[in-house]
């Protein structure tokens, strides 16, 4: 590294500083979108982003999805994914290719990605430790909605297996896979998932990272800041629809149960996680109450 380029490096240090500070001894909930996850580098990268987070003294928690993963899989096996309201239609043999997917393959693939990197991750579905308690969402039936079948919402967490895995230095790497009274699996969208497991550890930030800047307006403009009143009449004009649906309502949620800022960014940059937390440009979407 010649002069300039280590000047430069200990100026971005520099400027990391304070923000350090704010955020030590804090959580972070990162969810971690299907759509984010392009390529080996890109993961690689997000992996060691979250590794760099430990290390400075911040607790981050990934809750991950994988619907672009649970869908080839469908496909191949000869299935069609079908959504509604940016939720899967899940019968019971999809039921089981998403717990495939997303507590197996796309779960280990993050938990071995950061351990790689020098962290130590520790993967989990909402079935063990009795982390997500689940119901069958309902769906409207008189908007003309058909039945979802597998498809959950969190009725509870309880959060004592990711307080373990954080006192004993561990990274918690979360599927969306929540269980019923009866012990029956439910899909749940992920990033209904991360909201919940923000508000219940009281986390300082959820960060929701997908494949678009963050939430467009009606002109495909960026809009740096959203509130619940401007989401309304978005998600009524259909300027905000399918997946980011579950996105934005999950936030609001997080932000009206006291998690300090939701921020929806896209996970396609590089180090965006970074960003968003040690500099002082703000990326994406933030939510406010
Ligand atoms: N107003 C909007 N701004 C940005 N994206 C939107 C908007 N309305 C709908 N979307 C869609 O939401 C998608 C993100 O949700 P989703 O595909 O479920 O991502 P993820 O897998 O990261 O959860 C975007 O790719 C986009 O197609
Ligand atoms: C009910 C429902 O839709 N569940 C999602 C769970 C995965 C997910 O949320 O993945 P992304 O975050 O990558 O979209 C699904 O089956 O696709």
């Amino acid at each position: 590294m010649d002069h300039t380029a280590a000047t430069h490096a200990a100026d971005v240090l520099i400027e990391a500083l304070p923000y350090i500070q704010r955020f030590t001894g804090k959580t972070v909930v990162i969810k971690y979108g299907g759509n984010a996850m392009i390529d080996d580098h890109l993961k690689r990268s997000f992996a060691r982003d979250i590794v760099l987070m430990k290390h400075v003294g911040i607790n981050p928690v990934v809750v991950h999805g994988g619907g672009p993963q649970i869908g080839r899989l469908l496909e191949r096996l000869g299935k069609e994914s079908r959504f509604i309201g940016g939720m899967r239609v899940t019968d019971n043999e999809t039921m089981d290719v998403v717990e495939m997917v997303l507590g197996g393959l796309v779960n280990k693939e993050i938990v071995n990605l950061i351990n790689q990197q020098g962290g130590r991750a520790v993967g989990l579905t909402g079935k063990d430790g009795g982390l997500i308690r689940a119901r069958k969402l309902q769906t409207r039936a008189s908007a003309g909605e058909g039945d979802l079948g597998q498809v959950g919402e969190v009725s509870s967490i309880d959060p004592a297996v990711v307080h373990m895995l954080d006192s004993g230095d561990f990274i918690p790497v979360i599927a969306p896979i929540g269980v019923g009274e009866d012990g029956a699996a439910y899909n749940i969208n992920a990033d209904l998932v991360a909201g919940k497991i923000a508000a219940i550890l009281g986390a300082d930030k959820l960060i929701l990272l997908t494949n678009t800047r963050g939430v467009l307006g009606g002109q495909g403009e960026l809009l740096t800041s959203v509130s619940a009143r401007e989401v309304a009449a978005m998600v009524a004009d259909g300027t905000i629809h399918g997946g980011m649906l579950p996105k934005i309502e999950c936030a609001l949620d997080a932000v009206n149960s006291g998690v300090k800022t939701a921020t929806i960014m896209d996970g396609r940059v590089e180090h965006a996680v970074l960003m968003e937390l040690f500099t002082d440009q703000g990326v994406g979407t933030q939510i406010r109450g």
